[in-house]
C-alpha cells in the first residue's frame, strides 16, 4: 500500500491515512510518500511498516548512529534538527489542542539544544553476551527480545561513551558473564554518571562477589570517582536498581557544579540529563516568575536543583521527593549553598501537598512529575488549594495536556515554553506558568 505521511505521531512514527483510518509507520517524515506493509490492523488505527520510500523529504538526513530505528531511541535522528524542533512544537501544540484547548499562540517557539550530539550524561544500559561470547551492553528492540549491541552512542558524552568502553575491557578481562536468571548470577546492567570528566558508576549485578583487583581496574580509569554495586536478583521488575546499594570504592557522591550551585547526586537520584539545557531550563522556569514569593513548594524536586535556582526568589521554599538518596542530597545541596531558606521533605508529593497546603498560604506551586503527570489526588489538592501560580515543568505533552484539562477549571494557562532537552529523540520538554483564575 501507498501512504503520504500528514503528520508526526507523539513517539516519532510518522502518520498517514488509508480510508480515513490513521497508519502509523516508524521512520518517515511528512510529506513523505511510502509503499508499505500493514502489520496490524485494528479498529481505529493501522501499523505500517516502510518497504520503499518513493518520495523523500528535502528534512531527510542520514543518520549518524548505525542502528538507528533499531534501538528505538532516536526516532527523529532521520531529520535535521530544525525540523526535529518544528516536529516538537507541532506536537506540543497538538497534544495541548486536543486536550485542554489551550490557545496556540500562548506556545512559544520551542529554545533548541546546543549540543545536539553528545549530551546524555548519563547510560542506564543492559548487558548480553555477543557471538564471540563477550560481555556487551545494548537495548533491547522496543516490544521485543531482540538485543541490539551498541558500539558508539553518538548522544552520549565522548567521555561516558569512552568510560563505558573501559569498564567492558576491564570485565571481559575478568570473564564476567551476563545475568543468569536462573542461577541468580552475573552482570545485569551498566549505569554510568558523568559530569564535567568526573564519573559515578554502578554495576547491576546478580549475587556476585567482585574482585578486589577488578574494583581497583576499574576504579583506575580516567575520571572515576566512585564504584557502586546494586544486587537486583528480582525476576521480572522495570526498576534497574536493586534493593540494596553497595559503595565498593571511592566517594559517595559524585559532586558536580551547575552555574553557582554545587550539587551531590547518589546514583539512585534523580538528575537531568542534559547538563547544558538544565541550565536553560532553571533559568527560564525562574524567568517566567515574579520578584518575590512568601512560600514556594517544589514537588519532585530530585536533588533540589530548582529550588536552589530560585533561592532568592522566596523566603522559604520546600521541596517534595518521595526518592530518599535524592532528599539527602537535596537537604546536603541546600547546605552547601547557603540556602537556610530551602529544606526538603521525603514525601508522597501529594500526601504532603494536602498537609502544607491546609495549614499554609502557598504563592508558588513547582511541579515536575514524571511522564505519567500528576497523579488524581495531586490534581484535586491542587484545586481545593488556594495556590496562586504554578510553573508545570513537563516531559510528556499527552499527560501535560491532560492534566491541564483538570486544572484549567480554576486556573489560566499564561505562557508554554518548550525547551528541547533530548534532541533526536521524540521527548518534549515544556514549562508552562499558570494563574488561579
Ligand atoms: C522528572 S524528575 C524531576 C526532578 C527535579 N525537579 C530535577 O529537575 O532534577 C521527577 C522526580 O519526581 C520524583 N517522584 C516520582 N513520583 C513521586 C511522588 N509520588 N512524590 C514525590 N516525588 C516523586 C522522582 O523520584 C524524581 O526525582
Amino acid at each position: 500500500m501507498r501512504v503520504v505521511i500528514e503528520k508526526m505521531g507523539i513517539n516519532g512514527e510518522g502518520i498517514g491515512y488509508i480510508n480515513r483510518k490513521p497508519v502509523f509507520v516508524e521512520g518517515v517524515l511528512i510529506k513523505e510518500e511510502a509503499d508499505i506493509e500493514i502489520t496490524a490492523n485494528n479498529k481505529t488505527y493501522a501499523v505500517g511498516k516502510v518497504k520503499k520510500i518513493v518520495k523523500t523529504s528535502e528534512h531527510r538526513v542520514k543518520p549518524k548512529c548505525k542502528i538507528q530505528g533499531r534501538c528505538g531511541a532516536c526516532p527523529l535522528m532521520i531529520t535535521d534538527y530544525e525540523n526535529q524542533c518544528a516536529v516538537k512544537e507541532a506536537n506540543l501544540k497538538q497534544a495541548l489542542i486536543k486536550y485542554a484547548h489551550v490557545n496556540p499562540r500562548l506556545i512559544k517557539k520551542i529554545i533548541p539544544s546546543e549540543n545536539v550530539f553528545n549530551y546524555r550524561n548519563q547510560l542506564k544500559l543492559p548487558f548480553s553476551m555477543n557471538e564471540e561470547r563477550e560481555l556487551v551492553t545494548g537495548m533491547y528492540q522496543p516490544n521485543s527480545n531482540y538485543f541490539n549491541e551498541i558500539d558508539h552512542c553518538v548522544i552520549h558524552d565522548q567521555d561516558l561513551e569512552q568510560t563505558r568502553k573501559a569498564v567492558l575491557k576491564v570485565l571481559n578481562d575478568y570473564r564476567c558473564r551476563s545475568y543468569d536468571y536462573h542461577q541468580k548470577k552475573g552482570f545485569r546492567s551498566l549505569i554510568i554518571r558523568m559530569i564535567d570528566g568526573r564519573s559515578q558508576i554502578t554495576l547491576v549485578t546478580g549475587e556476585e562477589e567482585l574482585p578486589a583487583s577488578m574494583i581497583e581496574a576499574i576504579m583506575q580509569i580516567k575520571g572515576v570517582v566512585s564504584l557502586w554495586q546494586s544486587v537486583n536478583t528480582i525476576k521480572k521488575t522495570p526498576e534497574i536498581f536493586g534493593p540494596k546499594m553497595v559503595l565498593l570504592a571511592g566517594e559517595r557522591t559524585l559532586d558536580i557544579r551547575m552555574d553557582d550551585l554545587k550539587l551531590q547526586l547518589s546514583p539512585r537520584s534523580f538528575f537531568q540529563l542534559n547538563t547544558l539545557q538544565a541550565k536553560r531550563l532553571y533559568s527560564t522556569a525562574k524567568g517566567l516568575l515574579k520578584e518575590h514569593y512568601g512560600l514556594i513548594v517544589e514537588a519532585y524536586s530530585g536533588v533540589g536543583g530548582i529550588s536552589l535556582y530560585l533561592k532568592d526568589k522566596a523566603d522559604e521554599i520546600i521541596g517534595i521527593e518521595s526518592i530518599k538518596d535524592a532528599v539527602v542530597n537535596a537537604n546536603a545541596n541546600a547546605k552547601l549553598n547557603h540556602a537556610d531558606n530551602v529544606s526538603f521533605i521525603c514525601a508522597d508529593a501529594a500526601d504532603k501537598l494536602t498537609y502544607i497546603s491546609k495549614k499554609r498560604e502557598i504563592d508558588l506551586l513547582v511541579v515536575d512529575p514524571p511522564r505519567s503527570g500528576l497523579d488524581d489526588a495531586m490534581l484535586e489538592t491542587i484545586l481545593r488549594s488556594k495556590i496562586r501560580e504554578i510553573v508545570y515543568i513537563s516531559c510528556n505533552p499527552a499527560t501535560l495536556g491532560k492534566n491541564l484539562d483538570i486544572l484549567l477549571d480554576r486556573y489560566e494557562v499564561k505562557v508554554v515554553q518548550p525547551v528541547d532537552m533530548f534532541p533526536n529523540t521524540a521527548h518534549v520538554e515544556s514549562i508552562t506558568l499558570l494563574v488561579r483564575k
